[in-house]
């Protein structure tokens, strides 16, 4: 089936209620999701991005029930991961010669899965455009790790529509396709979860972004995003969101996760979370069993995060394995700006409250004041917890929170930002900026080191990539 989206666009995606996991294991889609290809109709007959390889037969016979498939002018693949491009080999199997519009990056990842480079590829980088016809054109837009280093967006002229790929995007599966037709409260808790189980890395290369698609000055009427609903209704909001959580987003909020073997850890938590209560009420305060809780639940509770509490009873001489799971995927997270503390019960030799201290701190985490309490704590015992927690809660509480207020759109990048921004290193990937003069100090790099004393294993911060990939865009300010 397609759905008209709007003028000479049509959704040719796929929905898919049953899917519960993605990436394998590492997002649980509780709310299934969708795969969102576009096709444009105008005098160049368009399709953006295909949809997940599982369903590329029927994305392929159901796209001939609108169009002769020679028809189409031309491909465009915002992003190569395999639930957008998947259905890619099917589709080029019948109409081999078409041209496929992408980033040179992705003509890596594309040939990667598909292993076709006789395709014929054109690549496109940021400003450029593609006449389609009746005055309307595409211009290309590249979002390199946002989330990928393929990917871009695509910006339909005339009709102003922003075909955003992953970002603003939800798992959520709905037979509804716009943003104001479905359950809000559902909508914005998934747009939540995506943003901090999948975008939270990259969360300082956003306002960058939404200020370079700003400066086109490209009224953006609506966002056709790859997964979930169509921001048709005030698209705004969702670039507005967006902006809020990528400033380091923080509410007064404390987060506990444990695991157990036989219950006293989580006595620690509960009696924990009491402290903090009491001492400060006005604290949301939310413990989870790391074995019972849907994982991806708990670390958008942790995103939204003050400060985390992590607690792990000794299991010959670790944590508990699925702590260390969890430690290692916060770490992939890079959440910033948090407080966090270990916890836990042991019975002779402990070990596992200090490991998971060094973990978080080596994770970014400004850590204090871990708790290790012998075998099951008594009510002695269950009052030092509660006492512990109350200690956070003032500890935590000092440093003032962000302030919750969104950026407003035409002001995220400021003037004063331009200057600091112009005495700053690029990498040339990801786009990400570093300030040596007013950054922090990333990967044991003080501020005000000089370029050339960089070492040679400095990665980019934000996207992996090695120091070639840097460019020194002034080096007076040091
Ligand atoms: C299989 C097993 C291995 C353990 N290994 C250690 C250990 O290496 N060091 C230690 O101090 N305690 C060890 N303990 C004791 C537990 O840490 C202790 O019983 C603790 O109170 C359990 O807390 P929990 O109920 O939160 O899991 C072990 C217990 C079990 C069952």
């Amino acid at each position: 089936m397609t759905v008209h989206v709007k003028n000479n666009i049509f959704w040719v995606g796929q929905r898919d209620w049953e899917v519960r996991d993605f990436h394998g294991t590492e997002y649980n889609t509780t709310k299934g999701s969708s795969y969102n290809s576009y096709l444009i109709k105008e005098e160049k007959t368009v399709l953006i991005d295909t949809v997940d390889h599982k369903f590329s037969r029927e994305f392929v016979r159901n796209l001939q029930t609108e169009t002769d498939l020679r028809s189409l002018d031309y491909i465009i693949i915002n992003h190569a991961e395999e639930d957008h491009a998947g259905a890619l080999t099917e589709l080029m199997a019948l109409i081999p010669d078409t041209p496929v519009y992408c980033t040179a990056n992705a003509i890596d990842s594309i040939n990667g899965h598909h292993h076709h480079p006789e395709w014929h590829f054109n690549v496109v980088k940021t400003g450029d455009t593609l006449d389609i016809g009746n005055g309307k054109q595409l211009v290309f837009v590249e979002t390199p790790m946002l989330h990928w280093p393929d990917s871009m967006m695509t910006y339909l002229t005339g009709d102003g529509v922003l075909f955003s790929n992953d970002a603003f995007g939800q798992h959520y599966c709905d037979e509804h396709l716009f943003n104001d037709e479905v359950d809000q409260t559902e909508l914005f808790e998934q747009c939540l979860r995506y943003f901090a189980n999948i975008l939270a890395p990259f969360s300082r290369l956003v306002a960058p972004k939404v200020t370079e698609l700003l400066g086109f000055n490209l009224p953006v009427n609506m966002i056709a995003t790859s997964h979930g609903v169509i921001w048709r209704d005030n698209p705004a909001q969702i670039i507005e969101q967006y902006l809020q959580w990528s400033a380091d987003f923080q509410e007064d909020r404390i987060t506990l996760f444990y695991d157990t073997m036989s219950n006293n850890t989580r006595m620690m938590a509960d009696a924990i979370a009491q402290g903090i209560h009491e001492a400060d009420p006005r604290v949301t305060v939310k413990i989870y069993n790391v074995a019972r809780h849907d994982k991806n639940e708990i670390l958008t509770s942790l995103f939204r995060s003050k400060g985390i509490l992590v607690g792990s009873s000794t299991m010959n001489n670790v944590m508990m394995p699925k702590i260390a799971a969890m430690l290692e995927e916060i770490t992939g997270l890079r959440f910033r700006n948090k407080k966090a503390s270990a916890f836990g019960s042991y019975g002779w030799n402990g070990g596992a409250v200090d490991r998971i201290q060094t973990r978080l701190t080596d994770a970014g985490f400004e850590t204090a004041l871990s708790l290790k309490i012998k075998w099951r704590p008594d009510d002695t015992l269950l009052e030092t917890c509660r006492e512990h927690g109350r200690k956070l809660a003032h500890l935590w509480a000092l440093s003032p929170l962000p302030s919750r207020e969104s950026a407003p759109l035409d002001s995220a990048l400021t003037p004063q930002q331009t200057e600091e921004n112009s005495t700053c290193m690029q990498c040339s990937v990801c786009q990400w900026i570093y300030n040596p003069r007013l950054g922090e100090p990333v990967q044991g790099i003080a501020p005000g080191t000089p370029w050339d004393q960089v070492p040679e294993t400095f990665l980019c911060p934000e996207c992996g990539l090695g120091k070639a990939v840097f460019d020194e865009l002034c080096v007076e300010a040091l």
